[in-house]
């Protein structure tokens, strides 16, 4: 394959993704102009790039997006590869003893500095969002956007966040981030948090999870005794801030009187446009036992769901660890993690540490044999993960109100017929059985039907938007219970 070839999806791959806004103007002014197409090779694309900083951030950031749309464009698989090129001498001196030249120099070309590489050091300044003086007390600073790897499964819920940051209150109030264990909620609720401590920095922003909100308002009941002090004191922390995040808020599920005081919070909050951010690990829909007033008011404003990530941006999420715990472990060592952990992304974080520690203690480089043998119990766990086609029946059963007995029967009305294709659908996605396989377990149909079925239900998910979170969450219900 030429260079020209390759040339032209590079090329493309950014136009496509900055018009589906995955990337912003902003990050390509800070990443994109600094780096340069060089050449091509038989399955890689060699990019200029000014120093490893660069490099790393690249790879941290974009690689798992860029490969991932350079292989729609092309149907070839690339990767992509960095030159690290020096700065002309003749750039460094014009700046190196100046400090004040060289700040104007930036300002200048700053609009369209397509290949100044002099902007790095001002850039690994903006990169560093977080300014230790101005660490938030509740916010642990490594949860920010720059640590937050962005691909296909978390890139609406970190655009939203971005634009939340950029307007706190604004355009998208409330925000409510749902999705499984471990799956990133909590690290981008506070990089929103962190974002807006330090572009609004007088804001008063607090950050509680559930539980603790809960125990607070419990105590403040014990201490009240009919003055109203503990109370009053409760509700001046909650209700006079600009930003409040409050994290996991399926743990309000059957707290009544709680519940109700968040009802109070959020209206008072949100009449005065302060900002309201939560986390949850399902859809409000989803929440039993919950005040339907207070889901609906989780329902008013934008609700993003974080799905698990796929293979490249949990190799991703990977380097950007190993990176950033300066730890050198080969791609290879990776990728093999990438595809044997898949649960989430807590879970990679787990095994990572598990061989960063292992080498420390024994002083030993990480090869692929250490890697292998000291994950051998990590990765037994999850793939030893047993989905029956009868626990799926059972989870889509019991969420429909149908029975299984229902779904083998041969009864054709809709309010089995679709819980039905539903499962069949969830069965092909999640286990290896065969059509053939899953029709004798409904009754004994044939598997051109179990292939209609799945075809009907992916169809489905185009045009109906609330049925591929519905179907997520039945598959995390169905993964969650182990399988048995
Ligand atoms: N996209 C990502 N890029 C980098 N690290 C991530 C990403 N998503 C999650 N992580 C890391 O994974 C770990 C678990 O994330 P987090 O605690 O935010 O998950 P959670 O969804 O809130 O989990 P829980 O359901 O237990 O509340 C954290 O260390 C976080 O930094």
């Amino acid at each position: 394959m030429s260079s020209i070839e390759y040339d032209i999806f590079w090329y493309e791959a950014i136009k496509q993704l900055r018009e589906e806004n995955i990337l912003s103007d902003q990050e390509c002014s800070m990443w994109f102009n600094n780096m340069k197409y060089s050449s091509s090779s038989e399955n890689s694309i060699i990019l200029s790039v000014p120093s490893n900083f660069y490099k790393d951030q690249i790879k941290i950031r974009y690689s798992a997006i860029l490969e991932k749309k350079i292989l729609e464009l092309s149907g070839t698989p690339i990767n992509l590869q960095f030159d690290i090129v020096q700065k002309s001498n003749t750039a460094t001196t014009k700046t190196v003893n100046s400090p004040k030249p060289k700040v104007k120099v930036i300002e200048e070309e700053s609009s369209e500095s397509s290949d100044d590489y002099e902007e790095e050091e001002v850039q690994e300044k903006e990169y560093k969002v977080v300014d230790e003086d101005r660490q938030h007390h509740q916010l642990k600073k490594e949860y920010t956007f720059e640590n937050y790897v962005i691909g296909d499964n978390n890139s609406l819920p970190t655009n939203a966040g971005k634009a939340i940051v950029n307007n706190p209150g604004k355009d998208y109030n409330p925000c409510l981030i749902y999705g499984g264990v471990g799956l990133g909620k909590t690290h981008l609720m506070q990089a929103i948090g962190n974002g807006i401590h330090q572009k609004h920095p007088d804001m008063k922003i607090v950050y509680i999870p559930a539980e603790t909100f809960i125990n607070e308002f419990i105590d403040a009941i014990g201490t009240t005794k009919g003055k109203g002090t503990g109370t009053s004191q409760f509700k001046n922390k909650y209700r006079k801030v600009d930003v409040l995040l409050v994290d996991d808020i399926h743990d309000f599920v059957g707290k009544k009187s709680t519940q109700e005081e968040l009802f109070h919070t959020f209206n008072a909050l949100y009449d005065s446009n302060k900002q309201l951010v939560f986390t949850c690990d399902r859809p409000p829909s989803e929440l039993k036992d919950f005040s339907d007033r207070l889901r609906s008011r989780f329902e008013r404003g934008l609700n993003v769901d974080l799905l698990p990530p796929d293979f490249e941006t949990r190799v991703a999420i990977l380097r950007n660890k190993a990176v950033s715990k300066k730890i050198e472990i080969s791609d290879d060592i990776l990728s093999y993690m990438a595809k044997n952990i898949t649960t989430n992304i807590r879970d990679l974080e787990a095994a990572l540490t598990k061989l960063i520690a292992y080498a420390d203690l024994v002083g030993k480089k990480i090869t692929m044999e250490v890697a292998k043998t000291q994950l051998k119990h990590v990765f037994q766990k999850p793939l030893q993960l047993n989905i029956t086609i009868d626990k799926v029946q059972k989870v889509v059963a019991e969420y429909f109100n149908v029975t299984t007995i229902d779904l083998k029967s041969k009864k054709r009305t809709k309010v089995v017929t679709f819980p039905r294709q539903v499962a069949m659908y969830i069965i092909r996605e999640i286990t290896d059985f065969s059509t053939t396989e899953i029709g004798l377990e409904f009754g004994g149909r044939d598997h051109t039907t179990v292939m209609h079925a799945c075809q009907k239900i992916e169809d489905m998910t185009t045009t109906n938007s609330t049925l591929e979170p519905t179907i997520n969450n039945l598959i995390r219900t169905v993964k969650e219970s182990g399988g048995n």
